[in-house]
């Protein structure tokens, strides 16, 4: 089936989200003027190294950034409703309620001293009224068999007696409770886990989407998990989106640097015997404003004085809502020649 027979209507809509923690000198811009807007039933990929700004990402559209962080943004909308207009007890109910988010350490993401049941129950009071706390056992079964789990007889059970992936599932079954859930953020969900289990948990989130029409953000740093997995990537770097495409778009053809050598960056198997690219240099720094584009010193296309003295812009380049913020573009130069 088509990814188009998937997808609804927009149920994420955020618009130059731009988040800010204080550091020892500067402030650290760790996401700078991104915007995501994800339709009912879509996976979308939100890719890049280490400390690109990934996780922050979801944290800050969750409400889970605590000051001194900073979280500002032109539009945060689940399904048309800005959730800066909402009051706390509105924002208490949607979150675990129509959005949730999974962690990559499953174990970290329960109250040790709670049993799994205690911990399901407690969701349940709070994003399923409609049920009385005599029907809650069978529907954390339920919930439980939907993600694989037969939980009769270990629901009084502790997380630290469950395996990884069990844990994994349990947390996903959890992040599914509410019956209103729209859309699921999955922060690196199958990183602690081997490969045989990760293709479980990656056909659970599949069968998710196509049982509830879930959306789901999927943040990794893994590109044959976005391959498997996604509808639509975007690349992050220093804080921003630097390229937005179709899965199919950007393995084929990616356009920028960064995707290129991202790209060229991953093994292939069976091993073709050739030396594995290795990008040089790391992240910038994220205080200040960039001068060039942040890509410019690592780049292997770098034109020149350009790259290094003028921020390039996402702009679209192609139909199909392929995005690329490059000075190598075509779009880019249109774009600056107008607004000299
Ligand atoms: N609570 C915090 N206080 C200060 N700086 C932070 C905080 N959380 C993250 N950062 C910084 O923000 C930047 C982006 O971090 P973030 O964790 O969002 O990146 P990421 O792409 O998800 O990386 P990873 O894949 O390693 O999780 C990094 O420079 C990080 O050090």
């Amino acid at each position: 089936m088509s990814t188009a027979e998937w997808t609804g209507p927009t149920v994420l809509d955020v618009s130059r989200l731009r988040t800010v923690y204080p550091a020892s000198g500067e402030p650290l811009h760790a996401v700078r003027d991104v915007s995501l807007q994800i339709r009912a039933g879509e996976i979308v990929g939100l890719v890049g190294e280490s400390g690109s700004g990934k996780s922050t990402v979801l944290k800050s559209v969750l409400g889970l950034i605590r000051p001194p962080g900073r979280v500002s943004a032109e539009r945060l909308a689940l399904d048309g409703r800005e959730l800066a207009e909402m009051s706390a007890a509105e924002l208490r109910r949607i979150r675990g309620g129509q959005i949730s988010m999974i962690f990559q350490d499953p174990i970290n993401s329960f109250n040790p001293a709670w049993s799994i049941g205690d911990q399901f129950k407690r969701v349940l009071r709070l994003h399923r009224p409609d049920l009385s706390p005599r029907q809650h056992e069978d529907e954390i079964l339920r919930l439980l068999r939907a993600v694989g789990i037969d939980g009769r007889g270990k629901l009084s059970a502790y997380p630290f007696q469950f395996s990884q992936g069990q844990l994994q599932r349990i947390m996903i079954a959890v992040a599914c409770a509410s019956r209103d859930l729209k859309v699921l953020l999955a922060d690196e969900p199958t990183t602690s886990l081997d490969v045989t289990i990760e293709a479980q948990v990656l056909e659970l989130l599949r069968e998710l989407r196509r049982q509830r029409g879930l959306a789901l953000v999927l943040v990794t740093h893994d590109l044959s998990v976005v391959a498997e997995l996604c509808d639509r990537v975007m690349v992050m770097y220093a804080g921003q989106i630097v390229e937005e495409a179709s899965v199919d778009g950007l393995f084929a053809t990616p356009q920028h640097p960064y995707t290129q050598q991202l790209l060229r960056s991953i093994p292939a198997f069976p091993h073709d015997g050739k030396r594995l690219y290795t990008m040089r240099g790391g992240v910038p720094k994220l205080t200040g404003e960039p001068v060039g584009c942040p890509f410019a010193p690592r780049c292997d296309s770098h034109l020149g004085r350009v790259c290094d003295d003028s921020p390039p812009r996402l702009l679209p380049v192609a139909d199909g809502g392929r995005q690329v913020a490059c000075h190598r573009h075509p779009a880019q130069s249109t774009e600056e020649a107008i607004s000299r």
